[in-house]
């Protein structure tokens, strides 16, 4: 089997790096874990924090063998599938050789293609620039929506009214607007307490 064949079947993944942290975002923030970042997107944010993942063909491909053995050296067993945008691959081998090997799998997605892979915790980030696949509404454990607009609160209201009842809803200010749009979503929470604020906290502790 070539690379572009291994790939289009999930059992090699482009990975533009991969690294022990501390989940800065979201309901699992303050948590140790690995991240793997697998390299390629085609949504384009204007605002994206990681443009330099987007173009796939930069980065090495690696088997599923090495990416899950990188992972055990560390002591923790959370591992995030994150990009540039992880659905662009059928991500269902890593996902059985990671759940094999011990570890629960979050993934940080977009959504925009179909869901595929075997996860305990599905972070759902819709954009404007690429709109998501159908398969996503059913399995999404959080709902992050970045603001960047004002208009993004009633985008937000959309998507929460697709996603299922208990699924836990997050507005993340986008980092560059964060001294403009953080108040408003304090004011958004408190009159619509139904929602969270999820802020990018690994960038205040400033590690990876
Ligand atoms: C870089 S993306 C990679 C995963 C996937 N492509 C996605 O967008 O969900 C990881 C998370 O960072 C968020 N993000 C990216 N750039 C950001 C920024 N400038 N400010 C706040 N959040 C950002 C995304 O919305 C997403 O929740
Ligand atoms: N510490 C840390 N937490 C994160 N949560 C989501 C991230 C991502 O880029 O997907 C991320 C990241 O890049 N670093
Ligand atoms: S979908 Fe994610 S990786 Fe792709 S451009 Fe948007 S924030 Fe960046
Ligand atoms: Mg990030």
């Amino acid at each position: 089997m070539d690379n572009k064949t291994a790939v289009a079947a999930g059992v090699m993944l482009p990975v533009m790096e991969a690294f022990y942290t501390i989940q800065g975002e979201g309901t699992f923030s303050g948590h140790a874990a690995y991240f793997i970042r697998l390299g390629g997107c085609d949504v384009g944010c204007v605002w994206c924090d990681v443009k330099d993942s987007w173009e796939s063909e930069k980065w090495p491909v690696l088997s599923i063998e090495e990416i899950v053995a990188q992972a055990k050296s560390f002591p923790g067993r959370k591992v995030v599938i994150t990009g540039g945008e992880p659905l662009m691959y059928n991500l269902d081998s890593l996902t059985a050789l990671l759940k094999q090997e011990g570890f629960v799998t979050h993934i940080e997605t977009s959504g925009a293609h179909p869901f595929s892979g075997d996860f305990d915790w599905v972070c759902f980030s819709p954009k404007k620039f690429k709109a998501p696949h159908q398969s996503i509404y059913a399995v999404a454990n959080e709902l992050k929506v970045v603001v960047f607009h004002k208009s993004d609160f009633e985008f937000a209201e959309k998507h929460a009214s697709l996603v299922n009842r208990d699924c836990k809803l997050l507005l993340q200010p986008e980092w560059s607007k964060a001294n403009v749009f953080t108040n408003q979503i304090i004011d958004y929470v408190k009159s619509h307490p139904n929602w969270n604020i999820s802020l990018q906290t690994h960038k205040f502790m400033d590690i990876p």
